[in-house]
Order: C-alpha cells, then sequence, then structure tokens
C-alpha cells in the first residue's frame, strides 16, 4: 500500500481559523494520530492510550503544541518555506545518524519524518550488529500495537551467518550495546529474538509540529508517489478516476450510498495525498423506466413549489405514491383477467405502459420529455451538493446512466455481436459466460442480459458503454468503482466484457472497492432515511450527550453547530475504523 500518513484533516470538516481552533485541532489530531498507525506513529507514552472521557493530554505536549501555536504567525511561516520533514529534525535534534538517506527503497525523509527515525535507527544498527544497512532498513517493521513499541526488528529477518550466537542471545547482546543517549529512541526492549524500538517523545513533537505548521493542509502528502515517472517530473502525474456514492434519484440515499461517499471521499483524498491527478465522478442513477414512471407522478400529483423547495423529499414521495398505485393497477387488472374479462384496453393504457411509452420519448430525445427529467436531476443535484459539501466531500463531475450515449451502445452491442460474445435468445440478446470464459468462473458469472428483447438497454450495457467513453475521455492510469457487494457480480460480469472485448489493458486498470453494510442505523418506522435525516439524527445525539454534562455544555458557544460537526465526524470516523 501507500506509505503515507492519512491527513487528520481529512476528518475535521472545517480548516482551523484562529489561534485556539488550531490549538484544539491539533490536540485533536495528536489524538487521531493513533488511528492511523503505522502511519504515524505517536510516542509519548502518556498519550499512547487517549481518554476521551477525560480529554487529557500530557503537560509537555499541551505545552509544546501552544508554544507551536504561538509561534505560528503567517509572516513566520513562510521561513520554513524550503524546509523538509528532515531539516526540521535535523535542526531540532543534534547527533542525528542519517548516512545513506537516499539509498533505501520506499523512503521519504522529505516528506515523512518517520523514515528519517529509520534512516537513524538502520545506521546505529549497522554499527552494533555489522549487518549492512540495506538489510536492516527493510526489516525494521510497524508494530502490530503500541506496547510492542513503534518500531520491531526481528533478528532473524537479518540473515545472520549459520553456526552464530542464537537469534534470542544475540538480541540482548545488541540492545546492551545500544547508545544510552540516542537522540531518537530508547533503549530498546527484547522480547524472545524481537527488538522493540519505542520513539523519545519530545525531539519527534518538536520537530512534527513545526512541520505540520509550515505545510499546513499539505501535511502527510507525499506527491512523489504519483509521478508516472519519479526519475523524470515532467512526465506528468498518474490519472485515477474515483467513482463513488452514485445515489438513485428519486429513491432513498441509504447506509450504501453513504458508504460509497464516505471510502470514496477518503480513497479520493489518499491518492491526492500521493501525488495521483484525482477526478471524483459520481454516477447518478437517473435513467430508466421508472424515470418515465417518475415524469408521469409529477404531471399528476407534482408541486412546482414543493420541488424547488426540497426536490429529494417531493420526488421520493412521488415516486412512492405512484408505485402505490401502480401495484394496485395491476392487481386490479389481474383479478379482472382472472374474471375472464378483457383487459386488453387497460393494460395498454396501464400507468406501466405509459410509463415505458413516456421513457421511450426520452431515449427518442423527445424535448418537453426530457425537459420535465432534466429538471429533476438538476434540482436533485443541487441538493446532493448542499449535503456532499456538510461531509467535505466534492464531485469533479455529476455523470449518471443518462449520460451514456445510445449510439455507442449500438455500436458495443455490434461488436458484442460480431465477436461472438453475444447471442441472441428469444429476440434478447445475452452473453453466456459458460460458454466463453472457461471452468467455474464460467458458470458463476451467469448469463446477464445486454439488451431486453423490445430493444432496451440494460443498467450492464450503460456500464460497459460509460468505461469506455471514461477512459476515451480521461486516459486513466487507474479507475475504482466504491459499489456496494451486492454489485460483486456485476462488476465482475462488467470487466470481464471489456476484457473479451479487446481490452485487457483497460479491464486490469479498473478495480472494484467493495464493502458490506453496516446496519444499525436507526430506521423510524415508516420513514425512509436520505443523507440530510442521519446526518441529522446524529447531530440530534450529539446534542442529547453534550447536554448530560451541564458544565461542559455551558462552555460550548454554539452547541448546535458543535453537535453537527461531531456528529458528521463520528459518522465518518465509525466507518473509518473497522477494517473494510
Ligand atoms: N458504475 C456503477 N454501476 N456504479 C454503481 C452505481 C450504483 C447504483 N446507482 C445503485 O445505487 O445501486
Amino acid at each position: 500500500m501507500l506509505s503515507l500518513p492519512v491527513r487528520p484533516s481529512a476528518l475535521l470538516p472545517s480548516l482551523p481559523r484562529s489561534k485556539s481552533l488550531l490549538h484544539r485541532h491539533l490536540l485533536a489530531g495528536t489524538r487521531a494520530l493513533h488511528s492511523f498507525r503505522p502511519h504515524f506513529q505517536t510516542v509519548n507514552p502518556s498519550i499512547r492510550k487517549p481518554n476521551p472521557s477525560t480529554e487529557k493530554l500530557s503537560p509537555s505536549i499541551l505545552s509544546l503544541t501552544t508554544v507551536a501555536c504561538n509561534r505560528y504567525k503567517p509572516s513566520q511561516s513562510r521561513q520554513y518555506a524550503h524546509t523538509t520533514a528532515m531539516e526540521h529534525l535535523q535542526q531540532q535534534v543534534e547527533g542525528l545518524n542519517l548516512n545513506a538517506v537516499a539509498g533505501f527503497p520506499n523512503c521519504y525523509p522529505d516528506v515523512n519524518l518517520l523514515d528519517v527515525y529509520r534512516v537513524h535507527l538502520s545506521n546505529v544498527l549497522t554499527e552494533i550488529t555489522g549487518v549492512d544497512k540495506n538489510i536492516i532498513y527493510p526489516a525494521l517493521s510497524w508494530t502490530q500495537s503500541l506496547d510492542k513499541g513503534d518500531l520491531v526488528l526481528a533478528a532473524p529477518a537479518l540473515r545472520l551467518p549459520k553456526g552464530g550466537p542464537k537469534p534470542d542471545q544475540i538480541v540482548q547482546e545488541w540492545a546492551a550495546k545500544f547508545p544510552e543517549n540516542d537522540p531518537l529512541f530508547e533503549k530498546p526492549q527484547v522480547n524472545s529474538y524481537f527488538m522493540s524500538f519505542f520513539f523519545k517523545g519530545v525531539p519527534l513533537v518538536k520537530s512534527l509540529l513545526p512541520t505540520i505548521l509550515q505545510k499546513g493542509a499539505k501535511f502527510g502528502t507525499n506527491p512523489s508517489l504519483g509521478l508516472k515517472d519519479p526519475r523524470d517530473p515532467s512526465k506528468g502525474q498518474k490519472k485515477i478516476i474515483v467513482e463513488f456514492s452514485s445515489p438513485n434519484i428519486a429513491k432513498p440515499f441509504h447506509a450504501g450510498h453513504l458508504r460509497s461517499t464516505i471510502i470514496g471521499g477518503f480513497l479520493g483524498n489518499l491518492y491526492e495525498g500521493a501525488g495521483w491527478d484525482v477526478t471524483r465522478i459520481n454516477y447518478l442513477g437517473d435513467w430508466g423506466k421508472q424515470y418515465g414512471l417518475l415524469a408521469l407522478a409529477f404531471e399528476k400529483f407534482g408541486d412546482e413549489k414543493a420541488l424547488e423547495q426540497d426536490p429529494i423529499n417531493h420526488l421520493f414521495q412521488l415516486y412512492v405514491r405512484i408505485n402505490t398505485e401502480m401495484t394496485e393497477e395491476k392487481e386490479q387488472i389481474a383479478k379482472r383477467k382472472e374474471a375472464g374479462e378483457d383487459v386488453t384496453a387497460a393494460e395498454a393504457n396501464s400507468l406501466d405502459e405509459q410509463a415505458r411509452r413516456y421513457f421511450r420519448k426520452m431515449t427518442d430525445r423527445d424535448e418537453k420529455a426530457l425537459a420535465l427529467w432534466k429538471k429533476f436531476r438538476d434540482l436533485s443535484i443541487v441538493r446532493y451538493k448542499q449535503t456532499y459539501a456538510r461531509l467535505n466531500i466534492h464531485f469533479d463531475e455529476y455523470s449518471g446512466e443518462s449520460q451514456v450515449s445510445e449510439a455507442d451502445m449500438g455500436d458495443i452491442g455490434k461488436q458484442l455481436e460480431e465477436k461472438k460474445i453475444s447471442k441472441v435468445d428469444n429476440g434478447a440478446q445475452l452473453i453466456d459466460f459458460s460458454e466463453l470464459v472457461p471452468g467455474k468462473e464460467g458458470k458463476r458469472l451467469e448469463k446477464p442480459l445486454v439488451r431486453k428483447s423490445d430493444g432496451t438497454a440494460l443498467y450492464l450495457t450503460r456500464d460497459i458503454s460509460e468505461l469506455l467513453a471514461r477512459h476515451a475521455k480521461y486516459n486513466f492510469d487507474k479507475m475504482i468503482y466504491v459499489v456496494a457487494s451486492a454489485q460483486d457480480l456485476h462488476l465482475k460480469q462488467l470487466f470481464k466484457i471489456i476484457e473479451l472485448l479487446g481490452h485487457k489493458d483497460i479491464a486490469d486498470k479498473c478495480q472494484h472497492i467493495n464493502f458490506g453494510l453496516v446496519l444499525g442505523m436507526s430506521t423510524r418506522k415508516g420513514t425512509v432515511k436520505f443523507l440530510d435525516d442521519i446526518l441529522r439524527d446524529v447531530a440530534d445525539k450529539m446534542h442529547e450527550t453534550m447536554r448530560k454534562n451541564e458544565d461542559k455544555y455551558n462552555q460550548v458557544e454554539n452547541p448546535e453547530a458543535v453537535a453537527d460537526v461531531l456528529g458528521i465526524s463520528s459518522v465518518m470516523v465509525q466507518d473509518m475504523t473497522g477494517k473494510r
């Protein structure tokens, strides 16, 4: 994976504006560092296990933070302009052993202070052990938990000559030889053949804080990781598309969309921090017969004003209402049919049939039909944008199923036929993977339709076209789809079809980042939750919790706003704490 820290700012919805805010953020940041090991190895034993109930940090960290904040003035920050992380450390700490800094693989001392720590330690250990530092450096690993130290070395990883002392014995000898007054490390602790190293707190904090202050939001980023050719920056950055969130207009924004939003937002930041050129795409569900049905509903019982004011909820209400009517109508027709009545006229005029006709007008680019649909889409996007902004998330492109060109899909349909990837079955075009891909995999990929017998394209057809169009437009080096695991099969089919069409190179650049759904977010009976409702609920819950401590509560200037920010942050943090 990428060796770069996650920006604590990714978690904090706003950047510090005042000194005291900055102060608080640094404290929060220090605490947040604990969750981002191994990238940030935090140090002072007193802050190893933060205690959220007392919210106390060690006095030394507090005073250092205060000193740093007091010193922080824009004019002074310029003085750091070209200081690298390594130079900060050199300024603060005497006696570092930083020979051969550049020689190690995956070592970025300019931006990652902790890589300087590893270099120093490798050099010290080379002198003690006589082992080549190029063997030691990669053998120094992060620990599973902070009680095991900040870095750990397993003696057998050093490929010691056979016949010498046993590894558990030799680490004892090495530990004894470790300098008493090393500037960065405490004396190592030994357990079997492991040596655990603990950072000394003060030098780290002393050089970390100026680095953070100098870099601001850029702290923790490593632009060189995203270069096409690290030796030749003029070749430019690697390009990545992250497609995420992708809700469906007029349908609920459910937990799956929320997780996709959080994970996708995070991945976008991560790649940006690693120097990639990131394009964030929201691929809306905004096409299909159901949007014909929605338009009918609006014509029947829609309300312009309500639509302008709250498009997402209004469209959803219309959608629910028309669906109920449609279901009732279907039942009635079925009953009449059973009773032997002629229902031909009723069927031809049913809501279902009207919706199909309306959608047909849309695919035929009928202006009036498209204008209404476009209004729904545009108003919904305005609202989505407001809500995403609260989560500190933005998109570079609002694409969607509707944006896929019918002509392109027709083209691809032909190619599939010519290349004998698809076949016609009862007038429909389908892909029988069991005939194309050998073994179990072929069976597992099933037999998806790419064209219905009435000539309409499907979700999968649109995805095939969209993927190729995105490649033509962006020529990406990588594309990530952040979609719930319920769509594992769909994305496997998609990537396989792209490969069968002769684009294995493109298929190999695509990755499905899937996730399971976490339940447990309360849904009030009978009401569906939109993202806004979820965020309001968590803010209410936070407010309730804050109120429990009256003393503290009275000190908070704007409790509603604080509860809102805390609520949003908690939703994000809770999603990020577990492994995906
Ligand atoms: N390219 C894709 N198919 N992305 C996922 C879209 C998710 C879809 N709108 C849904 O809510 O289920």
